[in-house]
């Protein structure tokens, strides 16, 4: 639909745009990035046929932009320019109506009901419908940006151009922005051509990304292609980190501030000091909020947590939404749910097993309760009928160090590997199989870092982390276990 070929130009005499070649198909959201002064808006000026360009040509329908009249050109490509600004005292339907001056026939330019439906539908679309006729100098920021691109669509074009169309707009009307315009792209074939400085929003909601850097393109391809650490590192010249959108496969790019690449390696140490103990819940208060990864009832999968609950319940304790029994019982014990991870058990809390295990430069503390009432063999799961028993071995594992994210997930199989240990060790039997279990049917885990001091990037057995962790979740975890046996024997 839009084919840009060999494009150069700029302003006087200077080129800014050096050399641009892409295509934009019918129905896409494509997405125009790079950082200040790159040549965003000079590209969208030239396409929208504001600007002349030098070099080169653009064509919209396989018509270059000169064998179009300009009020040809507004039928197909409206504009919604980066700063709209209105020197005229019009009220909001008025300034929308503007956009329908392409449409109109004749000397007189008439108003026809199709102009009139158009104007309401779009000011219906865009949220302006309320104060069409309030004057467009009252509004906010917001509210203004609404109104012009009700006005850009009511030119009903075929392509669309947005010079940071989120700018000004909160959170709310962002997302509703972006997601009409995704959904005319689907559902119209409209096509969207977008420049935007918020790259987050560029991944969640674009088909394709052009990075521009210095008036020349670095890369025109998919979002997870484009929004890559080093290249968004090198071009944007600041540090970066790429994160996984939690619910969605898109790239989120999160910024690394400066005060906490050059925070002070803290002496700060996760230690049994901090452990506090009672019959109904060992707490530990963390001074600094740890990175967790975590299966508790509240707090799991990765987050950070300043908090971290073992909470003792009855072997009667039956709940239909224990989740939220949890979150109210933590709540009214003064503990804030969402920096807290919280975890149950039916075992007696005085069993607890806890220990530092430290090698020169960072420390492993680990905590754990274990009853094994409910033991089961991990390979024979299915001999057994589905019921969440809660009496179960609970493991925490607080890091004082950095860990990577592979150190993360290899923390959970070098602890796991060493809980299985324990059980054949111990003899612990399943009792529908009779063979020796694995665990139980509840076990949960949580891994804290720090994330200060040393670098630890695997946590494989043969590590230096994998060694500590080996040995600490050995030793704690068959102490828990005697423990809870010699009570269950009454010695
Ligand atoms: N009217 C103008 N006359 C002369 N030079 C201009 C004009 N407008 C922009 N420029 C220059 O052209 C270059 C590219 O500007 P452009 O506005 O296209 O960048 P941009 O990528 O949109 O930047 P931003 O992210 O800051 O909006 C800049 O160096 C700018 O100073």
């Amino acid at each position: 639909m839009l084919h840009v070929k060999h494009l150069s130009g700029g302003y006087t005499g200077e080129s800014i745009l050096k050399d641009i070649s892409f295509e934009v198909e019918k129905g896409e959201l494509f997405g125009i990035l790079g950082p200040n002064g790159s040549g965003k808006t000079t590209l969208l000026k030239m396409i929208s046929g504001i600007l002349a360009y030098k070099h080169g040509s653009i064509s919209i329908n396989s018509k270059t932009l000169s064998e179009y009249t300009p009020k040809e050109l507004a039928k197909i490509v409206a504009v919604l320019p980066q700063h709209s600004s209105q020197a005229f005292s019009y009220t909001v339907k008025e300034t929308v109506s503007l956009g329908r001056y392409a449409h109109q026939k004749g000397w007189f330019q008439t108003w026809s009901d199709e102009d009139e439906n158009t104007v309401q539908r779009v000011m219906a679309q865009t949220g302006v419908a309320e104060f069409q006729d309030k004057n467009i100098q009252e509004l906010s920021g917001g509210e203004r940006q609404r109104v012009y691109l009700a006005q850009a669509l009511a030119q009903e074009p075929e392509i669309l151009l947005l010079d940071e169309p989120t700018n000004h707009l909160d959170l709310s009307y962002q997302k509703e922005l972006l997601d009409l315009l995704k959904k005319w792209t689907k559902e119209r074939g409209l096509t969207v051509i977008s420049i935007f400085h918020d790259l987050n929003l560029a991944g969640l909601y674009c088909d394709r990304l052009l990075l521009l850097e210095r008036g020349t393109i670095n890369i025109n391809h998919t979002p997870n292609e484009v929004l890559k650490e080093e290249r968004i590192n090198k071009v944007y010249d600041t540090e970066i980190e790429k994160q996984p959108h939690p619910k969605v496969p898109a790239p989120q790019m999160v910024l690394m501030p400066e005060w906490q690449k050059h925070a002070e390696v803290s002496s700060i140490s996760i230690n049994p000091e901090l452990l506090e103990f009672s019959d109904e819940k060992i707490v530990l208060q963390s001074p600094i909020p740890l990175r967790t990864m975590s299966s508790g009832v509240v707090g799991s999968g990765t987050g950070w947590h300043q908090t971290f609950v073992n909470r003792h319940v009855g072997m009667d304790y039956n709940c239909s939404d224990h989740r939220v029994e949890m979150v109210e019982y933590l709540r009214n014990h003064g503990f804030e749910p969402s920096e807290t991870v919280g975890m149950m058990t039916a075992v007696m809390l005085a069993d607890v097993s806890y220990k530092l295990y430290k090698e020169d430069d960072f420390s492993v503390m680990v905590v754990v309760t274990a009853g094994v009432g409910n033991a089961i063999d991990a390979s024979k799961g299915g001999m057994h009928a589905f019921s969440l028993k809660p009496g179960t071995i609970n493991t925490w594992l607080f890091v004082n160090g950095q860990l990577t994210e592979e150190a993360f997930i290899q923390s959970i199989m070098t602890a796991t590997e060493a809980k299985v240990k324990v059980m054949q060790d111990q003899q612990v039997l399943d009792s529908v199989t009779k063979t020796i279990a694995t665990g139980t049917s509840t076990d949960s885990i949580l891994i804290a870092s720090t994330q200060k001091g040393r670098l630890l990037d695997y946590a494989g057995p043969i590590t230096a982390l994998g060694q500590l962790i080996g040995k600490g979740i050995y030793e704690c975890t068959t102490e828990a276990i005697v423990k809870y046996r010699k009570r269950k024997q009454g010695l």
